[in-house]
């Protein structure tokens, strides 16, 4: 229960959430208040649809990185070195503005006798990445999601991606990218780690 909670930081899981149809209401009055007439035709199934959407890009809120990285696997081998899953795409959007950070995560573990399953990691990024974010705060949950959960030696978590609220609007500077890294244990106190994981982030 503390590991929920130290993760959902800003989440609001199941008090006070308003109804389906409060949240259609509050599309039609954005759709007035931008000019439109959402009883036109083409915008009558709008606020429903735009609700559904929501729901999905936000599903990030219903669900826990527990919920994923709980199932482990012992590895019989011995194999103790770096685990990377890189250029995990994602799609999130900023709580400033709600609209679009589209980006990549680079995400590496030390394994002390147990590994995940891959995909898990990719799911944690999407737990993570169907919230309203700031890309330096998703890269912090995601690392400590891992480290949490896994123990691992170390954990490595690098996030590459453009703001939407920076190329469309406001400063308008397309194509710029901002990069956040969180490490820790052996990534943090062994610069060779560290640099052997931007190695492997950035070769092709
Ligand atoms: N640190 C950080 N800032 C972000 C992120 N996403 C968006 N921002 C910034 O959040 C800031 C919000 O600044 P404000 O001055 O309150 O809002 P604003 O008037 O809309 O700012 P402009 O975007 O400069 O027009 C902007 O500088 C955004 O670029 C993020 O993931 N991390
Ligand atoms: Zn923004």
């Amino acid at each position: 229960m503390d590991a929920i909670v130290k993760n959902f930081p800003q989440t609001n899981r199941d008090s006070d959430r308003p109804s389906q149809q409060e949240a259609e209401e509050a599309v039609r009055v954005l759709l007035r208040w931008a000019g439109e007439n959402p009883t036109r035709e083409g915008l009558i199934e709008t606020p429903a649809r735009v609700v559904k959407s929501y729901r999905e890009l936000f599903s990030g809120y219903d669900m826990a990185p527990e919920d994923v990285l709980g199932r482990t696997f012992e590895e019989v081998a011995g194999y103790d070195d770096m685990v990377l899953v890189k250029d995990i795409p994602f799609f999130s959007h900023c709580e400033h503005h709600m609209v679009p950070i589209i980006g990549k995560a680079h995400v590496a573990y030390m394994p002390d006798g147990r590994v995940l399953g891959l995909s898990k990691i990719a799911r944690v990024v999407e737990i993570y990445g169907r919230r309203l974010q700031t890309q330096e705060t998703m890269t912090a949950q995601i690392a400590r999601a891992i480290d949490d959960t896994l123990n691992p030696r170390g954990v490595a978590v690098m996030i590459e991606a453009e703001h939407m609220c920076m190329a469309m609007r406001g400063v308008q500077k397309q194509g710029s990218t901002t990069l956040t890294t969180t490490f820790t244990g052996t990534f943090k106190t062994e610069p060779a780690d560290q640099a052997r994981f931007m190695t492997m982030v950035r070769s092709r």
